[in-house]
């Protein structure tokens, strides 16, 4: 742990009120599991949030999922003062209460194009997620191959749409630009005027909410949850949602003591 990391947790004990904990959800909070209609929240997950949510100034979930999806996949409808941030920050979940903006004209045209396009690749699955479509190739015999083999096709149907591209653990996604994690993050800490922050994220879309906590000039730790898809650089390297659990526990015990 670096003096930086140490700064960053001990702001987050001795000042719990001013503290924001940020949290993806699949992979960080969820198992990855083959079919991303099945996944739901490691066992801890709402116990260990409820106990934070009593005791931070908030737990935000900024999620690449559609908002009330993270929520009812999560359990976490009771976690006190809950924030949900899906869509990569386009909709906000907050008391059962979900705003979002009008759904992108380009995602009705992918749509009707993306059909036969997956269709040429044995195993390849798309999921319609309403303000975006993910194209997912986990199931493809060869992941990788059929992930490299969409990318072109898939980038030449989101430009022609006015998407964008995020692309993910063998997912392409096609989902309106101009926001992302670390936008998202950044208002967040701007509107409850954070005095500390800690994001835990496990892939590409997360780096952008890395980037925004060291950005924020507060004392803040980025957490990696590790797995042996990819490799992405953080203050913390946890082993997936079990190692995140323990440290969110920790912290809370910490906070509790
Ligand atoms: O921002 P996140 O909460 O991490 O969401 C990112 C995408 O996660 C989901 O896909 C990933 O998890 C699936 C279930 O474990 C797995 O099958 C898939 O391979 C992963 O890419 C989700 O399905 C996407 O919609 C999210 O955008």
């Amino acid at each position: 742990m670096t003096p930086d990391t140490t700064e960053g947790l001990r702001a987050i004990v001795a000042d719990p009120a001013g503290a924001v904990i940020g949290l993806d959800f699949d992979g960080t909070l969820s198992p990855i599991v083959p079919d991303p209609a099945a996944a739901r929240i490691h066992p801890d997950g709402p116990g260990v949030l409820a106990r934070l949510g009593d005791l931070v100034g908030a737990v935000v979930i900024v999620t690449g999922r559609p908002a009330a999806v993270a929520v009812e996949y999560g359990s976490l409808a009771e976690v006190p003062g809950l924030v949900v941030l899906g869509h990569y920050g386009l909709e906000r979940w907050e008391a059962g209460r979900l705003s979002a903006p009008p759904v992108h004209p380009g995602l009705a045209r992918v749509r009707d194009a993306l059909v036969p396009l997956v269709a040429g690749f044995d195993g390849a699955r798309i999921e319609d997620k309403e303000r975006a479509v993910a194209v997912h190739t986990r199931q493809s015999a060869d992941p990788q191959l059929a992930l490299d083999a969409l990318r072109e096709p898939v980038a030449t149907l989101a430009a022609e749409a006015g998407l964008a591209v995020e692309p993910g653990k063998f997912v392409l996604e096609l989902r309106p630009p101009g926001m992302d994690k670390g936008v998202a993050l950044s208002a967040f800490l701007r509107e409850r005027q954070a005095r500390s922050v800690l994001f835990a994220g496990d892939d590409l879309g997360d780096l952008a909410a890395f980037a925004a906590v060291r950005a924020s000039g507060l004392p803040g730790v980025t957490v990696f949850s590790g797995s042996s898809e990819i490799v992405v650089e953080a203050d913390i390297v946890v082993n997936g949602p079990d190692g995140v659990m323990g440290l969110l526990r920790s912290i809370a015990d910490s906070i509790g003591a």
